[in-house]
């Protein structure tokens, strides 16, 4: 049987995506977790993984180091790999937003938008007819209007706990987020059977959740 490489993203998606995997039959060892190795072999189910920044899965799996990948809609969205999207997993579920302090002028001239995602933040201020100033961040995005880097950032939310704590107020939902299973288009017709396989394990898995 052939090796599948799966690239997974270290992180808040990896536990959830290891249980999925686990619930869909795959036995994956107990150190997977605990492990600080890079990349994991499973022989004993033909599966080998590496873990990446969750921003860099998608550019794994598209040059074809992965077969196959699990990232976030808004990686996705951000990046625009030549990857195909196989199954939408249904975890780590959030949604990018908008927002800003309360009360906060909405009609400046090219206000300025603080963000992780320039290209998914770009597009969407581009669709609404709003001319902004983008500001990529790497992270503390909800530090910007406070401190007054930007009058307005583009995050994700999930409990909405962050923009609470600091006095912020979501205006617009862009898009609701949650991990993918995505494959590169060569791997797909290689190892089809493999691949097909392992949707339709996760497709059951993820069809007794709903
Ligand atoms: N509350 C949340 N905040 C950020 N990402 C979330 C949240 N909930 C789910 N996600 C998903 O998790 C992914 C980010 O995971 P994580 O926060 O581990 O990575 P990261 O933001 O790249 O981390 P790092 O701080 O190492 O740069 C996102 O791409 C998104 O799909
Ligand atoms: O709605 P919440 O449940 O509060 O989650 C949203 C927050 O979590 C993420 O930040 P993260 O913890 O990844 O830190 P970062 O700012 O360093 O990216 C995200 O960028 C928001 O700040």
């Amino acid at each position: 049987m052939r090796d599948l490489t799966i690239a997974m993203p270290k992180g808040r998606i990896f536990e959830e995506a290891v249980e999925l995997l686990r619930r869909s039959g795959y036995q994956l060892p107990p150190e997977f977790e605990a492990s600080r190795k890079l990349i994991i072999e499973v022989p004993e189910e033909n599966l080998r993984f590496i873990l990446a920044k969750p921003m860099d899965v998608p550019t794994y799996v598209e040059h074809g180091v992965a077969d196959l990948g699990i990232a976030g809609k808004d990686v996705m969205l951000e990046e625009e790999r030549d990857v195909y999207e196989l199954l939408d997993l249904k975890i780590s579920a959030c949604y990018l937003a908008v927002a800003g302090l309360p009360g906060a002028r909405l009609n400046e001239v090219a206000p300025k938008i603080a963000t992780k995602y320039p290209n998914v933040a770009s597009t969407y201020f581009r669709e609404q007819g709003e001319q902004v100033e983008i500001i990529k961040l790497n992270g503390s995005i909800e530090l910007a209007p406070l401190i007054g880097l930007a009058d307005r950032i583009v995050d994700i939310v999930s409990t909405g706990r962050t923009l609470k704590e600091n006095g912020l107020v979501e205006t617009e939902r862009i898009v609701e987020i949650t991990s993918r299973l995505i494959v590169n288009p060569v791997s797909y017709r290689m190892k089809d059977e493999r691949i097909e396989e392992m949707v339709n394990r996760l497709t059951d898995v993820i069809e007794q959740n709903d």
